[in-house]
């Protein structure tokens, strides 16, 4: 699904209503049911990567050389790239072409949404979201890790380039930590670049030794984490390792190829157990126009199903709209189940009232829109304390709004769970704590500033919806999830 061109400003696009009245086809039970089936029984599995990693480290070329390799980008198109990127000035980035569809990305040589690919294997089907690792693109990034299961972290093992990516406010860092947080568990490394490094053994063992205390101290468990040695751009242990240009590699490297690691023969990718009973939620990550169609949303389900026919709300605010057609991996199916990447037609809504971060739900089950919570955070590597009404950039799905700490209501023992001090003074780095938080003024509601409720879910009940960041002139300075809802 080629989805380069779409509009993921959250600007309206233009007005067009197309009212048709549809029916739900089919009985809950029945789709409750054969969801169970194709989920957990026989069929295929599918898992959504993110794939993140400093600026630069190669991601776009490892997916656009992967894609190709299984045959999922055509010579013509590959060749077309060659020529477009080479007339710029820019060959070295003919593979991101694959990937990297607008015009600026393509000129200025770097990711800056999220684009969207699908491949299948026998026993799975993957989604792979292809991050930007550019800072300023932070935000983005934190969409499409909220829409994973799983992390593909991409890193440069050129001298000094591994170490810019994972030094403090190098993006390594910083997405592994965030993915984290966002509830991805599963990590594979992919070091890239090894034909710089004239594939050196000790240099990958380096990088290795390096991440792996890292990434248990981040909280990614050793047996849900691998590294693979790769060359993205001549496409080395990706899929195989049987050419010519594999075989410095192959003398002292017979492990798993990236695909191996990704279809899960080493089982370190394990398919998430989906609530599919709970109620439908479907936050919005991206807004566009469909030909013939009217607007389209889309997004990953964190909760239940949604089928054709279905009236949905739109929060926050009053509208509705029904749900025309689902499409996923390329084709239109009658309904989708908690965990998939869709996109949702949508008609009976003028699309001005769609917009990135919004929440769908079912009319008879509304998610609380809320103003104040109180969440358990944990403070990242900062260098100026959180304080009790600090202004902040609050991240939920694809939504930031501003908001302040306003309470600080304890610290917590990490590891046991006990409160350590009531109302401290400051949260300080790598603190657990219990605070409120609350939405600063958006709205002027006649004299008085109000501020607008957002879609908000705690933890317990929805464990997606129940995941925040928090922000701070433009770094992440804290990840934590909703316990209550206060206002
Ligand atoms: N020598 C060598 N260069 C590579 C390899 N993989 C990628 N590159 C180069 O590294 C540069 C950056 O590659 P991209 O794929 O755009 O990197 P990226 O991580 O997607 O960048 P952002 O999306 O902007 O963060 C390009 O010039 C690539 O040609 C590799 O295996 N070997």
């Amino acid at each position: 699904m080629d989805m380069s061109g779409l509009n993921l400003n959250d600007k309206p696009v233009e007005a067009e209503i197309i009212e048709e009245p549809l029916k739900t086809s089919v009985s809950r039970e029945k789709i409750l049911e054969e969801a169970k089936h194709i989920l957990y029984a026989n069929e295929k599995k599918g898992i959504s990567i993110v794939v993140i990693g400093h600026v630069d480290a190669g991601k776009s070329t490892l997916m656009g050389r992967l894609l190709y390799e299984l045959g999922r980008l055509d010579e013509k198109t590959k060749r077309s790239n060659e020529r477009g990127s080479d007339k710029i000035g820019k060959s070295s980035f003919s593979w991101a072409w694959g990937l990297d569809g607008t015009t600026e990305e393509r000129e200025r040589g770097i990711t800056m949404d999220i684009a969207l690919q699908s491949f299948q294997t026998p026993h799975r089907q993957f989604t792979v979201l292809d991050a930007p690792g550019h800072k300023d693109f932070i935000p983005n990034m934190i969409s499409g890790a909220s829409q994973a299961d799983s992390a593909l972290l991409v890193v440069d093992s050129t001298t000094g380039e591994f170490e810019s990516g994972f030094q403090r406010g190098g993006q390594t860092r910083e997405h592994l930590l965030l993915v984290r947080s966002l509830g991805v568990s599963q990590v594979i490394v992919a070091i890239n670049k090894l034909d710089q490094v004239a594939w050196s053994r000790s240099r990958f063992e380096e990088i290795c030794t390096t991440l792996r205390p890292f990434l248990i101290q981040s909280g990614f468990h050793p047996s849900k984490s691998a590294f693979v040695p790769v060359g993205a751009m001549q496409g080395v242990n990706l899929v195989g390792r049987d050419d010519a240009l594999s075989a410095d590699l192959s003398q002292w490297y017979n492990g798993p190829t990236l695909v191996d690691l990704l279809v899960g023969l080493s089982d370190k990718l394990i398919p998430p157990v989906r609530d599919l009973t709970c109620p439908m939620r479907f936050p919005i990550s991206n807004v566009f126009k469909q030909q013939n169609v009217g607007a389209a949303v889309s997004g990953r389900l964190c909760g239940g199903i949604v089928q054709v026919g279905e009236k949905l709300r739109v929060l926050p605010g009053d509208e509705t709209a029904v749900v025309k057609s689902i499409e996923f991996e390329e084709g239109f199916v009658p309904w989708a189940a908690s965990g998939s990447n869709v996109v949702l037609n949508l008609t009976s809504i003028d699309p001005v009232n769609l917009s990135v971060g919004s929440i769908l739900c079912p009319q008879t089950d509304l998610v609380p829109l809320a103003t104040t919570f109180t969440a358990k955070i944990i403070v990242f590597d900062i260098a100026v304390p959180i304080m009790a009404g600090s202004s902040v950039e609050l991240f939920h799905h694809s939504r930031d709004v501003p908001a302040s700490t306003v309470k600080l209501l304890s610290t917590i023992d990490r590891a046991s769970g006990e409160v350590l001090k009531t109302n401290p003074r400051v949260l300080g780095k790598g603190t657990s704590a219990e605070v409120q938080i609350a939405l600063r003024n958006t709205q002027v509601s006649g004299a008085a500033a109000v501020a607008r409720g957002i879609p908000l879910e705690t933890f317990r009940n929805n464990k997606e919806m129940g995941r925040i960041l928090i922000r701070r002139g433009g770094e992440t300075i804290a990840a934590g999830v909703v316990l209550e809802i206060n206002g």
